[in-house]
């Protein structure tokens, strides 16, 4: 679906009315803090201090970049390349993409580890818990430039459903923005970086001590923007609850346990509404009663 009118030298002329958003939902762009922004993690600073700024990190904003990841940086250059032309072409390069998925399920492993770790588990755990045969989904996005940005959303707000996301963004163009203490921030693209983030599983398996944090992509008049997002996840069998070491009387479990199947159930239900699809699963101790609040 063509999102705008085009000249024919690519220019947008108009943002079709389908694509304009009901004004609760516009960004307000000149209210977005550009002052803070998400932390900067090298993964080839020494371990002790690595997971320390793993920590913070997801404690506090929930999304970090980062830098030295062993990804060559030829190869992510040829994968914003073969997405860019997918967009024009209908011809997929599919050795390129092979290969990046490789290196990212790699990459993944790494992150996985630190993350166990970072909240105190065994390297190996939050991988475990997700199950044998998880789900790694690419999903390429493509923001046209756009005559007014202010009235619509490139992706509208949302938390990412699985459980981590590997994001590459166009190393020019800024567009993501995330949420931090109430407020938007912008996710400047910082080069030979990903952005990662935690998605919903990671949430519910940290017991709420990781989040899963509302993100959105906006628009812009001059430049088109690219980003590559991968998805882990874990597939529809797996059972998903908070890790039994992260829950203590001082910190009983937020989430009932649930089958991943019973979440994607939850989620299509949800369809046309403001998502709140891990708050379905969350357990109320009300009145000295546990009950869980699904229907
Ligand atoms: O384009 C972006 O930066 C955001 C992408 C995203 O949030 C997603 O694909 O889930
Ligand atoms: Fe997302």
């Amino acid at each position: 679906m063509e999102s705008f009118q085009m000249a024919k030298d690519n220019t947008p002329l108009s943002l079709t009315q389908n694509f304009i958003v009901p004004e609760s939902n516009r960004p307000q762009l000149s209210k977005v803090s550009t002052l803070d922004s998400i932390p900067i993690i090298d993964l080839s600073t020494p371990s002790q201090f690595l997971l320390d700024k793993i920590t913070q990190a997801c404690e506090e904003y929930g999304f970090f970049h980062i830098i030295n990841h062993g990804v060559p940086q030829n190869l992510c250059k040829r994968m914003l390349t073969a997405i860019s032309d997918l967009f024009k072409l209908p011809h997929q390069e599919r050795e390129t993409f092979v290969e990046y998925a490789k290196e990212i399920n790699k990459l993944m492993g790494t992150l996985f580890g630190l993350i166990s770790q970072s909240l105190g588990l065994e390297k190996n755990c939050l991988q475990r818990k997700l199950g044998e045969k998880p789900r790694l989904k690419a999903q390429a996005n493509f923001y046209p430039p756009c005559p007014d940005p202010e009235l619509t959303l490139g992706l509208s707000v949302h938390t990412d459903l699985p459980a981590l996301t590997v994001l590459m963004q166009s190393d020019e163009v800024s567009g993501l923005q995330v949420i931090k203490d109430g407020k938007w921030i912008d996710v400047k693209p910082v080069p030979h970086s990903f952005v990662i983030n935690l998605g919903d599983q990671l949430q519910v398996l940290s017991n709420g001590r990781y989040k899963s944090v509302h993100h959105r992509a906006v628009t812009n008049k001059m430049l088109g923007r690219i980003s590559v997002a991968m998805f882990y996840g874990p597939n529809i069998n797996t059972w998903i609850g908070p890790i039994e070491e992260l829950v203590d009387e001082e910190h009983p479990a937020v989430y009932r346990r649930y089958k991943f199947s019973e979440f994607l159930d939850e989620f299509a239900r949800q369809e046309g509404t403001r998502r709140r699809v891990k708050e379905a699963f969350q357990i109320s101790y009300d009145h000295g009663i546990c009950s869980s609040s699904t229907p």
